[in-house]
């Protein structure tokens, strides 16, 4: 097998005992305890768990963003221990879409120069390409109307959208959001939900923090922590076994009084 053959037959991400300690001078903080963890291509992973439990933390290290105090983490197959500075920054360029709570827009840039803005950082990419590409992006998120204007003439819904455009645009391998519904009303939280579910279906990646059980319940699989380790993993059809058995259990109450 190749070296392309292989990245592509393994998972993409693939944590094995994986631990994260933070060293505050004082005392260690032990956030993340031996978390086994693979995300599959074209799989759409959940975290849930209560506040403070290490989702933001374990999605951190998922996009090179921090390193793990222990254990392997590989990415498209890659071991990522001992990789530099310069290499994770190039990795998170080219593979990572990254999509957070806060929309994280810049103001005085219209909405097509946010969405370009990451493109001018690879290497080699035309001007002319990185225009494409991002009305292409801002196309999938049914966001091109809106391509001159500036975030705040938009409503919150309207700018995690361009966020998400911004993060696609680089066509990443995964996309990372952060309670990307978290500053949202119910309404906007769930357009920007149902096109993730859209973008899921249409091949993407995607691994989701969320407090929100109903939006968790949208992806193939939740990984539930607590207290840094996982203490539960379901699948979308282990979910609708369990919700249909439930119905045949109320059923049967029903017609056996
Ligand atoms: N850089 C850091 N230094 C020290 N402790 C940290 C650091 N980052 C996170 N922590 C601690 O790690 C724990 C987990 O934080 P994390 O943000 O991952 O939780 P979370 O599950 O995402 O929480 P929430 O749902 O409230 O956002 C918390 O106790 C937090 O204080």
């Amino acid at each position: 097998m190749t070296t392309v053959q292989s990245a592509l037959a393994s998972p993409l991400i693939e944590m094995r005992g994986i631990g994260k300690v933070f060293d505050i001078g004082t005392m260690e903080v032990h956030v993340l305890t031996n978390i086994h963890l693979d995300v599959r291509r074209g799989e759409f992973v959940s975290i849930a768990g209560p506040s403070g439990c290490g989702k933001t933390t374990l999605l951190s290290l998922m996009g090179v963003l921090d390193a793990p105090t222990s254990g392997s983490f590989r990415f498209l197959g890659q071991s990522m221990s001992g990789l530099g500075r310069r290499a994770r920054a190039r990795l998170r360029n080219q593979h990572i879409g990254f999509v957070f709570q806060a929309f994280n827009l810049i103001s005085d840039m219209t909405v097509a120069e946010n969405v370009e803005l990451p493109l001018s950082f690879r290497d080699g990419m035309s001007h002319r390409e990185r225009t494409e590409r991002a009305a292409s992006a801002l196309a999938d998120v049914g966001m091109a109307h809106r391509m001159h204007h500036y975030p705040d003439q938009l409503s919150g819904g309207q700018q995690q959208r361009v966020a998400v455009a911004r993060a696609l645009a680089g066509e990443p391998s995964i996309l990372l959001a952060d309670e990307p519904t978290g500053n949202l009303d119910v309404r906007n939280g769930e357009i920007v939900m149902a096109l993730l579910s859209r973008l899921h279906a249409s091949g993407r990646t995607i691994c989701m923090v969320t407090h929100d059980e109903r939006f968790s319940s949208v992806a193939d699989r939740t990984v539930r922590l607590l207290d840094g380790c996982v203490i539960d993993e379901t699948t979308f059809r282990q979910r609708q076994r369990e919700a249909e058995a439930g119905l045949d259990e109320r059923r049967s109450t029903e017609s056996f009084p």
